[in-house]
């Protein structure tokens, strides 16, 4: 009889459960039939029986001795967790969601983020146990003490999250061009199905006003995608930038590394203004180091060598654990990322976001953008046609596209800010205040901090007649405190004139649609010279109030009248002169005037000056008759009024001016 060739497992190749139940119960058979033979040789023999290497037999034998069962190791291998399911996007958007509790003045629970996130279309669903995995992973941990759990933010996001809000607004304020890179992809199957798929339900109202998005689902369907890096700031993109590879997977940049990411950064560094700033995230591939440090995974003797190797000379006996403790002492100064190095030849500095804080990277709006311009054309579902979709889309982002992305990134960093001091408020309370972990917080400090992160400071009127000292006062108040008061962008329905950009200098638009504002009660003053119409929008207020600056208005009595009816809440100061003998004799020196137009201002102060004093009209009247005094009273007004209570305290009681 023919004596059938026993089949050698391919090395390297998976066993499957059944075949692995085969060789224990032949090694079982083995060992019950001849119990003089040793362990070794009974493996040798099964080995050999079964066509399969002696230290499978031994795998085999532990995992049945340790899990008393046995498992085709495949299933473990190609089935990914729910986590590894979640894209990036989704982090960041439950992160949201624990934030979104916090500003709400509640305590986040993990059945409330989970209502959030259900509710939340744009969210990938996953189950409760899933959520409670994830939370970990991007970065928050329960806090227990005395029998009480809050979810909190892990210290060292935190940290990371305060450094990179500390530096971006240090370089923010020293007038740096700030660029935003950042990948993302789009499968040939990319298709928007639905209105409103790509937004994040966060940001919503905000987003619609200023046809932003912030989300884009992730390429779900078959075929083949489009890895796609570019870089721009609030002046539009770089040229030359994009950089468009094809991947055959779906994967989120699989075809993306560190030396092509390198490669790309190298040549458009150039291209960047001297001196600016990029921020990136911090995936692997935009932080290759120069060279490798020495870890605890490294052995003795390779240590001893990169010490050696940067003159550090230590005998063999030193402990790895000493070998290890002078590597720490002088890692800093060879721990550097390539692209850092690259960049500094240009005095070029690299920023790096906290994991998981998409909303802090203006891109991804654009990305969102160019992602619905994608989803909305694709028809064909070729690979050609998508990319010409893809160059299309990113014609259409221009400088003032990606200025609103940039201006809306600013709010949310304001809104992170502030974000820290009520979740550190938050946590000493939690343990300060005998309350349970669902129940609503009502400590007042709370509450004012909370409005402060969604309303920012009052806003600040200065009322008076030509001529008290509205502008010289202010003048001061901006050089002692060049950050704190931001302007108000007027509207205008006259042409930009060359160099003017919409939303900077001027929100331009139309009579009719200006008209339309105005009638629905959108403004706070409106004024008409050479046939076009001006005004102040009370969305322009409430927009420099939520970058943290109080917003200055200098206006006239009717604006003030009108401001009052709304909820800005401002602060209303009248600027008096000591007589109107004086403001003729100051609009007389300061010779901006003809004299029919002197007449005309003499007029209008006197009742002016009669409504300012008006019980009831304004919270202070500053008589401007030593400018030092008048500066001094306003400043003290300021103080008291905006810093002390800067949380914006809409109560009807601060409302009130005293009659
Ligand atoms: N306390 C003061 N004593 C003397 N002169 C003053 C004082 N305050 C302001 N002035 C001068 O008065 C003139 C008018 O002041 P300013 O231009 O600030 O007024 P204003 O209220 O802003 O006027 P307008 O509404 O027309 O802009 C300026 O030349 C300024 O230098």
């Amino acid at each position: 009889m023919d004596t059938s060739p026993i089949r050698k497992n391919k090395s390297g190749s998976i066993i499957p459960v059944e075949e692995r139940k085969v060789i224990y119960n032949v090694f079982k058979y083995f060992k019950l039939s001849d119990f003089n033979m040793t362990v070794e040789s009974i493996v040798i023999k099964t080995a050999s029986a079964c066509g399969v290497s002696e230290n499978t037999v031994y795998k085999i034998i532990k995992e049945k001795k340790v899990t008393k069962t046995l498992k085709s190791p495949v299933k473990k291998r190609v089935r990914p967790s729910t986590v590894d399911k979640l894209d990036e996007l989704d982090k960041c958007a439950i992160r949201a969601k624990v934030h979104s509790l916090y500003l709400n003045n509640d305590y986040p629970t993990l059945d409330k983020i989970m209502t959030l996130c259900e509710a939340d279309e744009d969210i990938s669903t996953f189950k409760r146990t899933t959520l409670h995995k994830i939370l970990p992973e991007i970065g928050f941990d329960f806090n227990k003490r005395n029998n009480r759990s809050l979810l909190v933010e892990r210290e060292d996001i935190v940290l990371w999250r305060r450094k990179y809000l500390r530096q971006i607004t240090k370089y923010r304020k020293e007038n740096k061009t700030i660029y935003f890179l950042d990948e993302t992809w789009v499968n040939t199957g990319h298709v928007k199905t639905k209105a409103g798929t790509d937004s994040n339900t966060d940001n919503s109202r905000h987003t619609s006003q200023k046809s932003l998005s912030t989300r884009a689902r992730a390429p779900t369907g078959k075929g083949k995608s489009l890895i796609i890096l570019h870089i721009g700031s609030d002046k539009g993109f770089v040229q030359d930038g994009l950089l468009v590879l094809e991947s055959k997977s779906t994967k989120d940049n699989e075809e993306m590394d560190g030396e092509r990411f390198l490669k790309w950064f190298k040549n458009i560094i150039p291209r960047l203004e001297p001196g600016s700033v990029v921020v990136m995230d911090n995936a692997p591939y935009h932080s290759v180091k120069e060279e490798k440090i020495p870890t605890t995974a490294w052995n003795r003797q390779q240590i001893i060598d990169w010490l050696q190797s940067k003159g550090i000379f230590l005998d063999t006996s030193y402990l790895k654990k000493e070998l290890l403790y002078e590597v720490d002492t002088v890692a800093p100064q060879y721990n550097k990322c390539l692209v850092d190095e690259t960049a500094k030849d240009r005095d070029i500095k690299i920023l790096r976001l906290p994991p998981y804080h998409c909303k802090l990277n203006p891109i991804k709006l654009v990305w969102a953008q160019i992602k619905n311009y994608i989803g909305v054309n694709n028809s064909t579902f070729e690979i050609s046609d998508v990319k010409k979709l893809l160059y299309d889309a990113i014609t259409l982002i221009d400088a003032n596209r990606w200025k609103e992305c940039c201006d809306h990134t600013i709010l949310e960093e304001n809104i992170m800010w502030n974000l820290d001091d009520v979740m550190e408020l938050a946590e000493q309370n939690s343990f300060a205040i005998n309350t349970n972990a669902d129940s609503i917080f009502t400590t007042n400090i709370l509450r004012n901090l909370t409005r402060m992160v969604q309303k920012g400071p009052r806003p600040l009127v200065l009322c008076g007649p030509s001529g008290s000292g509205k502008s010289t006062l202010l003048k001061r108040l901006l050089k002692e405190f060049p950050d704190k008061f931001g302007f108000s962008v007027s509207h205008t329905t006259r042409a930009p004139r060359p160099g003017e950009k919409g939303g900077v200098h001027y929100h331009f638009t139309n009579i009719d649609d200006m008209t339309k504002a105005v009638k629905r009660g959108e403004f706070i003053e409106t004024a008409t010279f050479s046939g076009n119409l001006y005004g102040t929008s009370k969305q322009a207020v409430d927009d420099v109030r939520r970058t943290g600056k109080i917003c200055v208005l200098d206006i006239d009595i009717e604006g003030v009248k009108q401001v009052t009816t709304t909820d800005l809440n401002p602060l209303l100061v009248f600027v008096m002169p000591p007589s109107i003998e004086e403001l003729e004799r100051r609009l007389r020196a300061r010779n901006t005037e003809q004299e029919d137009a002197v007449q005309k201002r003499l007029d209008t102060a006197k009742k002016e000056i009669t409504f300012g004093q008006e019980p009831g009209n304004f919270h202070i009247i500053i008589l401007n008759d030593n400018l030092n005094k008048a500066y001094s009273e306003l400043r003290e007004f300021i103080s008291k009024n905006v810093e002390d209570k800067e949380q914006g305290d809409t109560s009807e009681e601060s409302n009130k001016v005293e009659k």
